[in-house]
């Protein structure tokens, strides 16, 4: 699969300036159950006035039942999940062909949404780029947030009226891949050799309190808009993101100890327009 970068060229070849400027942004909060995607989400939607897609509504019956009954879903299980939530995105994020009439030309709101989906493996945010990472159709950018087991032990104790219980919580841990959101050039140290994901950007949330990770999403989702929206309307590469653009000056959302990535950079601009 291509990776986002070398999207670019056909970017570059394919697609009107004008029109990419008005090619939807899809933002996926991703993460283990319990990491806080659907607050998350929500204050983020809010925030930029975007649809909200909540991916555990688009479960089948059999995927709710199997969670139910404490049995980790398996890749065929995810996959025609990931389709749906794939379409249900695009669906919420494009703005109507023709908008109704008593609003102009106008849009009802700027093209764009904010889906939740755990979205564990490589694998699957590679499904989900061949769907929506697109020139011309859309660019797709993921929060990925995440949590040590024990902490989402204690958050899925204390909630009541889900699904998802405490036995399923080692599963998601295990299963989840962090993604690697910057080649730090140390692989030889590290032994990390894993694809570099720069559409992504990872948020720690042990001991953060909610309001404060939904700020840390807000603003990473602003650097993005803003890398995307620069290289949108100066080299029409929607659908590259360069790490290094996202980092400004050290203000930052704070690194968990020990090897995760995280997200960095406060951007300079603080206007923030979806349609650059
Ligand atoms: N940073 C945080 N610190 C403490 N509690 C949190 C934090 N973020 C979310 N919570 C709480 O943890 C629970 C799970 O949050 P939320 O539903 O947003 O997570 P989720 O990732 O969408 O979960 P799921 O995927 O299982 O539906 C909720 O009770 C929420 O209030
Ligand atoms: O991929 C998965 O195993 C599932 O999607 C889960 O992560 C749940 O949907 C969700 O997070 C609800 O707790």
């Amino acid at each position: 699969m291509e990776s986002p970068g070398e999207l670019v060229e056909d970017a570059n070849s394919s697609v009107h300036d004008t029109d990419r400027l008005h090619v939807p942004r899809i933002f996926i909060v991703a993460g283990p159950a319990a990491t806080g995607k659907s607050t998350v989400a929500k204050g983020i939607a809010a925030t930029y006035g975007l649809p909200m897609v909540e991916g555990d509504d688009l479960h089948s019956k059999e995927n709710i039942e199997k969670m139910s009954q404490g049995q980790p879903l398996t890749d065929e299980d995810r996959w025609g999940w990931l389709q749906e939530i794939s379409s249900a995105s695009l669906a919420a994020a494009s703005p109507p062909t023709s908008p109704p009439e008593e609003l102009g030309s106008a849009h009802p709101h700027p093209p764009g949404c904010i889906t939740t989906c755990s979205a564990l493996k490589k694998s699957y945010r590679d499904l989900l780029r061949d769907q929506l990472s697109v020139p011309g159709l859309a660019v797709l950018r993921f929060v990925f947030l995440t949590a040590s087991e024990e902490v989402l032990l204690q958050r899925i104790e204390e909630r009541e009226n889900h699904y998802m219980k405490k036995n399923m919580v080692h599963s998601q841990i295990v299963t989840a891949e962090v993604p690697r959101t910057t080649d730090d050039g140390n692989d030889e140290d590290t032994g990390d050799e894993r694809e570099v994901e720069p559409d992504c950007r990872v948020i720690w949330t042990d001991e953060v309190a909610p309001e404060e990770v939904v700020e840390k999403g807000i603003e990473v989702v602003k650097q993005m808009m803003l890398i995307d929206g620069s290289q949108g309307s100066e080299s029409g590469a929607a659908n590259d993101i360069d790490e290094g653009e996202a980092e400004g000056p050290e203000e930052e959302l704070e690194e968990p100890e020990g090897e995760l990535e995280e997200s960095e950079g406060a951007a300079e601009v603080v206007e923030v327009e979806l349609e650059a």
